[in-house]
Formats: structure tokens, sequence, C-alpha cells
């Protein structure tokens, strides 16, 4: 394995930029402004969560990071290049894994595809799809088809085939939406482990007020649509984190009411419109 292990650093050059970012969506019955004017950066090793209310913009702002929609203004630069298109350096999982995996491939084949696009040498290729399945714990589901695991493990294949193809940033799109609640915090789990085990960037997306918290160093509450960043928390809990232990700590559920309080505001601002 060549890849660094060290647990991450948070000083670092900006990795992820986003400056005056705006979408408006057009159709034949007008236009939609998803997205008004967000600003922020991420530094390298970093890892941010972003919450806001429903239909806020959030999947909107990380199409446009990851170069799959183009935005009506601003910037979105990663390692200091303008994204135009997906960067070669990013990796995306959404929540929909069933949609995601191809299911002719197996476990292994899901995983290498990407690999395979990147022209990797077969060896190269296999040393990073089995150090990959073996963070998420399926070293010994290979091969299996996707469609012969439970909801959790697909998504825990999508997870791999992300981490496999060693990302800078990797954008996550409430990845566990639909599994059940043991499963989720598991997996909330191995994003953490897996953040500190590799260096990478990661920009989480979720609903789930008290996973952001959990899980990131900063939370960004995005206002309601048109979207701009409302407030950017700093999660100053401790870097070893469990379920029990820091959800019960006094200082997560001040941190929690913070967030959630930002969160009804801007559905306040929204509603007086
Ligand atoms: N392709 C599209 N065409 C027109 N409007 C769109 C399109 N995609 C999204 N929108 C609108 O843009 C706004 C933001 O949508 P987006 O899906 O980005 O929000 P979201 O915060 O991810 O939503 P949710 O929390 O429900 O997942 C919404 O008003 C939505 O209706």
């Amino acid at each position: 394995m060549n890849r660094d292990t060290r647990p991450h650093s948070q000083e670092g050059p900006d990795v992820l930029d986003v400056n005056g970012l705006r979408k408006t969506y057009g159709s034949a019955g007008g236009s939609v402004e998803a997205v008004h004017d967000l600003t922020f950066r991420l530094d390298a090793g970093e890892l941010a969560c972003l919450v806001g209310p429903s239909g806020c913009g959030k999947t909107t702002l990380l199409k446009c990071v990851a170069g799959l929609l183009a935005p009506t203004g601003g910037t979105v630069a990663v390692d200091g290049r303008p994204v135009h298109e997906p960067p070669p350096d990013m990796a995306v999982v959404f929540q929909e894994y069933g949609r995601s995996l191809f299911p002719w491939l197996t476990v292994r084949g899901n995983v290498e595809l990407p690999l395979k696009e990147k022209r990797l040498p077969r060896a190269r290729r296999t040393a990073l799809v089995e150090e990959a399945l073996e963070a998420v714990g399926l070293a010994g589901s290979a091969r299996s088809h996707p469609w012969e695991l439970s909801g959790g493990m697909q998504q825990r294949v999508a997870i791999a085939r992300a981490i496999a193809y060693e990302p800078r940033v990797l954008l996550m799109d409430e990845p566990f939406a639909a599994v059940d609640a043991q499963t989720r915090a598991d997996l909330e789990d191995l994003v953490r482990g897996l953040w500190q085990r590799f260096e990478m960037t990661v920009l989480f997306v979720t609903h789930d007020i008290d996973e952001a918290v959990y899980l990131g160093q900063r939370v960004l509450v995005l206002s309601s649509a048109p979207t701009v960043v409302q407030d950017d928390v700093e999660i100053d809990l401790p870097e070893q984190r469990d379920q029990l232990t820091t959800r019960s700590a006094q200082r997560f559920t001040e941190l929690r009411a913070r967030v959630h309080g930002q969160i009804q505001q801007a559905k306040q601002a929204s509603a007086r419109e």
C-alpha cells in the first residue's frame, strides 16, 4: 500500500474552493433560482457536512462541485484548477446505491471498473480493490453480485469503489438515507474511519442534523432556496468519536441545538417570503 495512512491534518491549502456559485434552472414554464450565492472553502483533509432545509439546493450544489452541472455564475476549483467537467481526483457516492452498482458485475468488478477507465495496470488495480474491500469489511464478498447483498453492504461497495479510486475529494450525497438506523450508525463510523485512514477531503450532504454534528469537523448550514451559506459551525468535539459517548455529550447537544436553530430560522425566513 503506498497511500499515506497518517491521521489527517487540519492544516493545509484549500482543496475545494466554491466562489459566488449560482445556479438557476430554466424551463419552458419559467426559471427556478436554486443556488443564489455560495462561497466556502475546504482545507486539505477536512471533513465538512452540509445541511439545510429540504429543496434548498444541496444536490444542485454537489452536482456543480462534481462538474456534472454547469453553474449559472461563480466558480468551483479543486486544487486551484477550475472545474468544468468531473475532475479526475474526485469521487461521488450517491444515495441510490441500488442504481449506482452494475448488477451483472461482481463486487470486485464494480469496484475495479473506474480503475480500468483510469487505465491503471492490472497489479495496481488488484491491490487497490483488495485494500478498499478490506477497508469496508467486504473482503469476503468480492465474488458476490450486488443483488446478493443487503442494502448496507451495497452502500459499502459504493464506498469501496469511491476510495479505491484514491480521490483527493470525496463527495457524498445523503449516502445513508435509505438504510436502517443501526446500519446507518455503522456506516457513519466507517466513513470517519476511512477519512482518518486515507488522506481525503470529504464533503458530506445530509438531511440529518445529528449525523452532520457526529461526522463533521464543520457543519455548513444552507438557507432555503435561493441558497446562501447561513452558518458555518465548527464542531469542537473530540476527534475520537463513538455513537454512545459522543452523542450523549453535553457539547453534542449544544451543537445540534445551534444547527437545528439555524435550520428553523432558514425555514421561517422562506415562509415569510
Ligand atoms: N433539473 C431541475 N430543473 C428545474 N428545477 C430543479 C431541477 N433540479 C432541482 N430543481 C429545483 O431546485 C431547487 C433545489 O433542488 P435540490 O434538489 O438541489 O435541493 P436539495 O436541497 O438537494 O433537496 P432535498 O433536500 O429535497 O434532497 C428545488 O426548488 C428544485 O425543485
